[in-house]
């Protein structure tokens, strides 16, 4: 058996755990950026899962490392160091705490503001600011390039109408490093999972998520079903998040998602979060509408939906309050 401490035990005691699940998403849709099929299969796989991975991004795999290790010597310093850069304000250094309302997950992470240059917290080396910098520049062309090719797909037009929004300089985009370390005790105790980061939907537009070689990330099927999706460390993967969902009309589904602590090995993941300026109407384009169809949302900036959700739990179900159907 094995004994666990006291600071492991009070440690996990405020984290959820959930049940193992041995479904594998094999059917997930692989986008190649230079294939004439890219922009069906994307939309196809917007509306079907709110998901798909890219292969063929131009992004070496040798700058990805460099961001990784400098992300690791980050995560590897001692506490009292990584300390200076938080308590997240939301954006800065946090271990466990997720966003303001009592989330908790076996999780450490830096987020960042993304809004033109990014902003460097105490505490935090130049390599690494400046490594995230051109990380997100080179990211958020490629988002740009994926939101161009929706649009054609769909027909909204102009063609920039969905990467515009990400483009600006007043874009509300955000950037996350987060690792999770591995959790031995706990899955030897209780055969359950721990949860690294819990089950939730982005409320941006599009996010694109690339890890290390550790799994541990799953996406919510429409059935409901849970399904871990194979790490690819040469990949990246993009989820639609609630904007997207709105814009849409509802046709693209912004996916629920979350992570699984390993039991043995650390998970490091990078995520950008491209969103819209404060001031952007949340709206779908009528472009996408049928005759006579019903906008499914009430109307709302950016701004008012991000209040809210700061004010949501990890898990709720944020667009509900803006459903046409909901209570005034
Ligand atoms: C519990 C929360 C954390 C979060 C803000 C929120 O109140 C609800 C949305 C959460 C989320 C999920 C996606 C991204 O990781 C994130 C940065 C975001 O924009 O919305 C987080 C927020 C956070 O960690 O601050
Ligand atoms: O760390 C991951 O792999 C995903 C985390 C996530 O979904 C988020 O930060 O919103
Ligand atoms: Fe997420």
């Amino acid at each position: 058996m094995v004994v666990l401490s006291q600071p492991i035990l009070d440690s996990l005691s405020h984290i959820k755990t959930c049940k193992p699940t041995s479904n594998i998403f094999t059917e997930i849709p692989v986008i190649d950026l230079s294939a004439p099929t890219a922009k069906t299969l994307i939309v196809e796989a917007c509306k079907e899962f709110g998901f798909f991975k890219v292969i063929n991004h131009n992004i070496t795999m040798e700058f990805l490392s460099k961001l990784e290790t400098e992300a690791l010597t980050f995560f590897n310093s001692a506490q009292q160091e990584k300390d200076k850069s938080g308590p997240p304000n939301p954006f800065g250094y946090g271990n466990k705490k997720i966003g303001p309302n009592g989330d908790m997950g076996w999780v450490e992470y830096l987020l960042f503001c993304t809004n033109s240059q990014l902003i460097n917290f105490p505490g935090l080396s130049q390599t690494l600011c400046g490594l995230v910098n051109e990380y997100v520049s080179s990211i958020r062309k490629m988002t740009c390039e994926v939101l161009e090719m929706i649009a054609e797909e769909i027909q909204i037009w102009p063609r920039d109408a969905l990467s515009r929004m990400i483009r600006d300089e007043k874009s509300d985009s955000c950037f996350r490093l987060n690792h999770y370390p591995p959790c031995p005790e706990l899955q030897a105790l209780s055969g359950r999972n721990l949860i690294g980061f819990g089950e939730h939907t982005d409320p941006q537009i599009m996010s694109v998520l690339r890890s290390n070689n550790t799994s541990g990330l799953q996406i919510c099927l429409k059935n409901g079903t849970w399904v871990s999706v194979p790490s690819d460390h040469t990949s990246f993967f993009f989820n639609v998040g609630d904007s997207l969902q709105v814009m849409t009309n509802g046709r693209f589904r912004s996916v629920k998602h979350r992570v699984l602590a390993e039991g043995l090995k650390s998970r490091v993941s990078m995520i950008y979060f491209g969103g819209p300026p404060l001031s952007e109407k949340m709206k779908p384009y009528s472009q996408v509408m049928e005759e006579g169809e019903e906008n499914l949302y009430k109307e709302f900036t950016w701004c008012e939906y991000k209040k809210s959700a700061y004010k949501s739990r990890l898990g709720d179900n944020r667009l509900g309050l803006f459903e046409k159907s909901a209570a005034q």
